[in-house]
């Protein structure tokens, strides 16, 4: 446990710095071989679990503290240590004195481990009195201020469980292959390996447990894909049929472009500006057994690079955004998004729509879709779109869980946002 908590300080001074977790991870494991997998599952998830509720731990730290603590590393081993208090099974004795000798290796100051289990003591006698004395939105919602603000007054009536569900452990959800096998039988055979699934929609199977994906019958065999219940409603969406021109602009690493290839034998020109993120679209293809017409590396915002000149019959725009739907599964992106990111999103985002609609043929459809819940991204940009644009038309989107395209983030999807616009 001292090395997951030492290791786990580190990458959340990193990400608290700037960084990226996934990122911070994988530095971590290349900087520290050999990790066993069950070393690097236990830093994961302290680390995930300090971000996920870094506002309520930072609130009970603040509580538990008579002065600022300077020495940000001996703060993290404290946040790092509460939330294994507070969320985890460990036994609270070995925490503690897990946590005193990390102090040691982490601090030269000689007051370090005594502060430490002081503190840590303190919060085991007094934790649900401390739990309700939290009294600010950042320490009960674990989002930043402005992001609590921005929801509360876009959602006046579902900010609370935006908020909680953001913060909730992301679910594991499965697309099964149509090409290969159909959705009941795939279920029978997860049953047959003791595997529970609930049906969520169309091809969507949500497990009851997340499993490593070597678990996982017929993965390698291209059977199913990972691949989040609200991100599956975009390839029916787009109503594909068979023989048309359809470009993915913002293709890696491939979970919607292989869907529409399942749907229907279409000519799928899969795009990306990322090279790298780019190869992982040719990997899934390759394991689900299929393959795009064309696969390119290109920026979207400037087809004369890579465009033959016909146009596409259908468009998907799954444009770069703040990510804001996907917080339960990302929770350092609360934390490294800045309010004035949004405009700068928007502002992206209305040049790849505007860049992609010309190169739209009469009648076609394009599917703009963001991972993000904040207006601004999403139906305010729509809405500007179609004002500017006459021969857009927003087409209705019938999906129960839609209110106008917004998908909200639950415990069964995350949250995602779609607009279907066809050219007249
Ligand atoms: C939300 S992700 C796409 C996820 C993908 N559709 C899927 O379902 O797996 C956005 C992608 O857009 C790419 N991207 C960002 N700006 C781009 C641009 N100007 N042109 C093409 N791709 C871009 C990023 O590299 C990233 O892979």
């Amino acid at each position: 446990m001292i090395k997951a908590q030492h290791l786990a300080v580190i990458a959340i001074r990193r990400v608290l710095a700037g960084k990226n977790l996934t990122e911070v991870l994988q530095e971590i494991w290349q900087s520290n071989l050999p990790l066993s997998h069950q070393q690097q599952g236990a830093i994961q998830d302290l680390s995930y679990g300090v971000l996920r509720y870094y506002g309520q731990l930072n609130a009970l730290l603040n509580l538990l503290l008579d002065k600022t603590l300077q020495d940000l590393k001996l703060r993290y081993l404290l946040l790092v240590s509460l939330y294994q208090l507070q969320y985890s099974k460990a036994p609270s004795y070995a925490i503690v004195d897990h946590a005193v000798s990390t102090a040691r290796i982490l601090s030269n100051k000689r007051g370090a481990p005594g502060l430490v289990n002081a503190v840590l003591r303190n919060f085991i006698r007094n934790s649900s009195v401390l739990c309700e004395q939290i009294n600010n939105d950042v320490g009960k919602y674990s989002h930043p201020q402005w992001w609590v603000d921005k929801l509360r007054k876009q959602y006046p009536n579902h900010y609370k469980t935006i908020l909680n569900a953001s913060n909730q452990h992301p679910s594991m959800t499965l697309r099964v292959n149509v090409r290969k096998i159909g959705v009941k039988a795939y279920q029978k055979m997860l049953e047959e390996h003791g595997i529970e699934a609930d049906l969520i929609w169309y091809a969507a199977l949500k497990l009851a447990q997340p499993l490593p994906i070597e678990k996982l019958p017929g993965f390698e065999e291209g059977l199913v894909s990972i691949q989040d219940a609200g991100a599956q409603l975009a390839a029916p969406l787009l109503d594909v049929h068979e023989g048309m021109h359809v470009l993915d602009a913002c293709a890696a690493p491939g979970g919607k472009s292989t869907h529409l290839m399942e749907l229907a034998p279409i000519k799928l020109t899969a795009l990306d500006s990322n090279a790298q993120r780019l190869m992982r679209v040719a990997e899934n293809f390759e394991r689900l057994g299929n393959e795009p017409h064309r696969l390119v590396c290109g920026d979207a915002l400037y087809p004369s690079e890579w465009w033959d000149g016909q146009t596409f019959d259908r468009i998907l725009a799954d444009v770069p955004c703040s990510a804001s739907g996907v917080v339960s599964r990302h929770p350092d992106i609360k934390w490294l998004r800045r309010q004035t990111d949004l405009s700068i999103f928007a502002s992206n985002q209305e040049s790849i729509l505007n860049t992609l609609w010309k190169i739209l043929k009469r009648e076609g459809k394009l599917l703009y879709i963001t991972c993000s819940i904040f207006h601004e991204e999403n139906l305010i940009l729509i809405k500007e779109f179609l004002k500017s644009h006459q021969d857009a038309r927003l087409l209705p989107l019938s999906h129960s869980d839609m209110v106008n395209g917004q998908l909200l983030p639950s415990s069964s999807h995350d949250g995602f946002f779609y607009a279907l616009l066809c050219k007249t």
